[in-house]
């Protein structure tokens, strides 16, 4: 390998990481304003330190002088360093089109932000972004394609699995009965999924914080994140009940409560329609449409994807992205009543993060998916695939969520968060690459979960408090 690599990757990483910040940054709506305050180009006139929006403007200008200089180091590194053709066209072609965002800049100053310029300067940021991570995907991709990275091709049989014997889990025969009730009650409760609901109650506050601003009402929010819980808890059952056999055949999950028969598969079922009914009533004391976005979330999760897609496509995870997303469509609904495009986006952000998110714990369970007879990504297609993958749903997670800045009023806090933390989990990203191990696999895991939850709560607070 060319002792050049590793560099030109790194600036590759930092480029993307630069570029994304001056997108983001540009994207919100205190930029937008600084050009009412400095309309001259390529300098801005006046007292810097008595006016906030020149103080903006000249930061964004001084950041895009900066980065400028990386990009055009990476595109003399990628073709000193010869990378492979396509990584070298993409980075010079974000050299190319540097300069043209530069022009679009100006014109955005000197118009004073009127007509087509804006648009043209936020869609030509985001294309060098684009182009910056396709080639960043590319280049870690042969710099660490492994041959020991066959994929297991042939998943075993949904069918095969022998079911364990009914009766009563080990060891729950010698408990006392107070021991018996608390256990009891554990099992009940993991099977809702508790570790998960954090995110996805994060994911419809965001939404009703969008929606409504500091108007959002305390009934409103207890109403709607009860119904969440139970839904997730419901639909967490369900799934814990139709995976049972195949769950066995799993390290991760042989011990799941109704794989070791330790809760009836009845009494699973008559807790999660309890919940589902629960859970559905409460959305709909907030409104009928937030009833029925939760109804068929828990339809989603619970047969869609666990019944239809999980087992037979090396797509599930990603179509399955739909049923996270849904609490985004919640969250909006509850307050408005209606669909609406800031709740789409941010459903949208939810999509196409939870590849990135979720590929990394399949490439750390591989064999045990395998096993298990999913198809998973790194299961069919591979391990170098599934981090390509990985980093492309990573970029295109970061587009979305500078897309949102555009279509919303979010500020700066929202812009820095989603640039700080993305280049955290970019980096974690870069480092499983290089690492290829199951740690770096759970490191890169983290980072997404960091990444998002951070990102939600910029958006609460910045929408509240801000
Ligand atoms: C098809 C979509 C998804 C798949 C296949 C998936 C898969 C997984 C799996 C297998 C785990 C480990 C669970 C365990 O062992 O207990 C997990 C953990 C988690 N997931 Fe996902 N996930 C998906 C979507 C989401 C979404 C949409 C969110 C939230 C917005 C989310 C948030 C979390 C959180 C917070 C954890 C726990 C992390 C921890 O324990 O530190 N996931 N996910
Ligand atoms: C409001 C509402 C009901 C929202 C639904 C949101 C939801 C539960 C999305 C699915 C996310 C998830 C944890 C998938 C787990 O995958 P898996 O089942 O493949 O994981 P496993 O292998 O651990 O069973």
């Amino acid at each position: 390998m060319n002792s050049r690599r590793p560099r030109f990757t790194t600036l590759l990483a930092a480029s993307a990481v630069g570029v994304y910040l001056l997108v983001v940054l540009g994207a919100t709506a205190d930029v937008a304003h600084a050009v009412n305050s400095c309309s001259t180009w390529p300098v801005c006139q006046g007292p810097v330190l008595e006016d906030t929006g020149l103080l903006v403007a000249w930061s964004h200008r001084l950041t895009a002088a900066v980065v400028g200089l990386f990009v055009l180091a990476t595109a003399v590194v990628g073709v000193r360093s010869a990378a492979r053709r396509r990584v070298t066209a993409l980075a010079i072609t974000a050299l190319l089109l540097y300069p043209v965002q530069i022009g679009l800049g100006a014109l955005v100053a000197t118009s004073g932000g009127a007509g087509p310029f804006p648009g043209a300067h936020l869609a030509t940021g985001m294309a060098i972004f684009t182009t910056l991570v396709l080639a960043l995907a590319w280049q870690l991709e042969s710099e660490t394609r492994t041959p020991d990275d066959a994929p297991v091709v042939d998943p075993v049989d949904l069918d095969a699995g022998d079911s364990a014997a009914e009766g009563p889990a080990p060891g729950v025969a010698s408990l006392s009965t107070r021991e018996r009730i608390t256990a009891t009650a554990g099992a009940y409760f993991r099977l809702t999924k508790p570790r998960l609901m954090w995110l996805l109650c994060l994911v419809a506050a965001a939404g009703m914080a969008l929606a409504a601003g500091p108007d959002l009402t305390t009934p409103t929010v207890l109403f709607t994140l009860t119904g969440g819980v139970l839904a997730i808890g419901a639909s967490g059952t369900f799934n814990h009940v139709i995976e049972r056999d195949v769950d066995q055949r799993m390290e991760r999950t042989s011990d799941r409560p109704v794989a070791t028969h330790q809760i009836p598969v009845k009494n699973a079922l008559a807790f999660g329609g309890f919940l589902s009914v629960t859970s559905v009533w409460l959305f709909w004391q907030v409104n009928a449409l937030a009833a029925a976005l939760g109804f068929a979330a828990i339809l989603f999760y619970s047969v869609v994807y666990t019944v239809v897609l999980k087992p037979n496509t090396v797509q599930n995870t990603v179509i399955g992205g739909f049923a996270g997303s849904l609490p985004a469509l919640i969250g909006w609904a509850a307050v408005t009543g209606e669909i609406g495009l800031p709740g789409l986006a941010l459903a949208g952000v939810i999509f196409l993060w939870t590849p990135a998110h979720f590929y990394n714990l399949a490439l750390a369970y591989k064999e045990d998916y395998a096993r298990g007879g999913f198809p998973m990504m790194p299961v069919v297609h591979g391990e170098t695939v599934t981090r390509k993958h990985i980093v492309f749903y990573l970029g295109a997670t970061l587009v979305a969520a500078g897309g949102m800045a555009a279509l919303t009023p979010l500020g700066p806090l929202y812009a820095a968060t989603t640039a700080v933390l993305g280049a955290v989990f970019l980096w974690a990203v870069v480092r499983l690459h290089r690492e290829r191990t199951e740690q770096a696999a759970f490191r890169a895991f983290h980072a997404s979960n960091a990444y998002l939850g951070a990102l939600l709560v910029a958006i609460v607070v910045d929408s509240i408090a801000l």
